[in-house]
């Protein structure tokens, strides 16, 4: 008699930070609602019909549970041993008359280890929790483990009050990208380390650096992307009335995991088709993350859609 075991299915895991957002607005009660870009592209993938699991590092108390709720509602699967914290940590996020927001921390970020879930062509790496010690090295140790098997995917999203020295923030940043395949920088993050050179010109020197694709967005401006095999692709942001920019490029990231994941270019194996990704695929992945991200900046907080909402 022989057993059948159902195959594995594939699951991405996203390692860094959860937090409360308490979102503060000229005149405005302050509104709590539970963000960290790493833990907004757990969601925004986790939504648009994946497998997700999130290591991360947040509290049993009060804001842990809102955290608890949030992932719940999208199935979102949290890595065991990330509920350790002695408190949640919290982001004041400063939204100005343009919805555009500025952040103030108080931060935690000691996850002690990862495992990486059977089946996972990818990894998603970034923000916080790859800046702030004592967890960016353990982040940074399980991305070098990991990498021989998974898909790399990279967002360095800078914060300039916690990373004050822009050398010292570019060095943290590139240490990633030569781990990374996939890399997709604001073009703020860009002219912040760049320091006063061009963000494009940034960008594509971390292209020498190993990734396979690097992609820069710019609020409504174009997005850019550009491969190690020399393609050059720019698209637009969608037109849209804008109610805050929090967690649009979290789910401009989760829209580009997700789309090269239905092109068949994840996992390690698919590094070499990834390098050489067409401009017509590219193109319609880059489309769909300006449609995903549209939608999240035209509604409050880190909202990003779900699959029915893109037909
Ligand atoms: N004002 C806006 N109007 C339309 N789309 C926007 C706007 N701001 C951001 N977006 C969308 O979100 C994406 C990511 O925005 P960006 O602000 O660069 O990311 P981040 O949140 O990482 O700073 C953009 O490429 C665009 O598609
Ligand atoms: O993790 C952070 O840096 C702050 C988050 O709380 C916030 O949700 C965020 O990062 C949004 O990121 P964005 O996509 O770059 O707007």
């Amino acid at each position: 008699m022989t057993t059948e075991q159902a195959p594995t299915q594939s699951t991405a895991l996203v390692i860094g930070e959860s937090l409360i957002d308490i979102v503060s607005r000229p005149e405005q009660t302050p509104v709590e609602h539970p963000g960290g870009s790493p833990m907004n592209v757990a969601i925004g993938l986790a939504r648009l019909g994946r497998r997700v699991e999130l290591a991360t590092w947040y509290g049993s108390d009060e804001h842990g549970r809102l955290i608890d709720d949030h992932l719940a509602a999208d199935g979102v699967i949290v890595s065991e041993g990330s509920r350790q914290a002695s408190s949640t940590s919290t982001a004041i996020a400063h939204v100005a008359a343009d919805g555009s927001a500025e952040y103030v921390f108080d931060l935690d970020w000691s996850l002690p280890s990862v495992s990486v879930p059977p089946n996972c062509p990818v990894v998603h790496v970034g923000s916080l929790g790859t800046s702030i010690d004592p967890g960016a090295e353990v982040v940074r140790h399980a991305v070098e483990d990991v990498r021989g098997a998974a898909t790399i995917s990279y967002d360095p999203n800078i914060r300039p009050d916690l990373q004050p020295d822009p050398a010292a923030a570019r060095a943290i940043a590139e240490r990633f990208v030569r781990l990374a395949d996939v890399v997709k920088a604001s073009d703020e993050d860009l002219a912040y380390i760049g320091e006063g050179a061009d963000p494009e010109e940034v960008l594509a020197g971390w292209l020498d650096l190993g990734p396979k694709l690097v992609v820069m967005t710019a609020n409504a401006g174009d997005v850019v992307a550009l491969t190690a095999s020399g393609l050059g692709v720019r698209t637009s942001a969608k037109k849209v009335e804008v109610a805050d920019t929090v967690g649009a490029g979290d789910s401009f990231t989760a829209g580009l995991i997700d789309g090269l994941w239905t092109a068949g270019l994840l996992g390690a194996d698919n590094r070499d088709a990834l390098r050489r990704i067409d401009s017509r695929t590219l193109d319609a992945i880059l489309d769909r993350c300006t449609t995903i991200a549209g939608i999240t900046v035209s509604r409050a907080g880190a909202n990003p859609p779900r699959l029915d909402e893109l037909v």
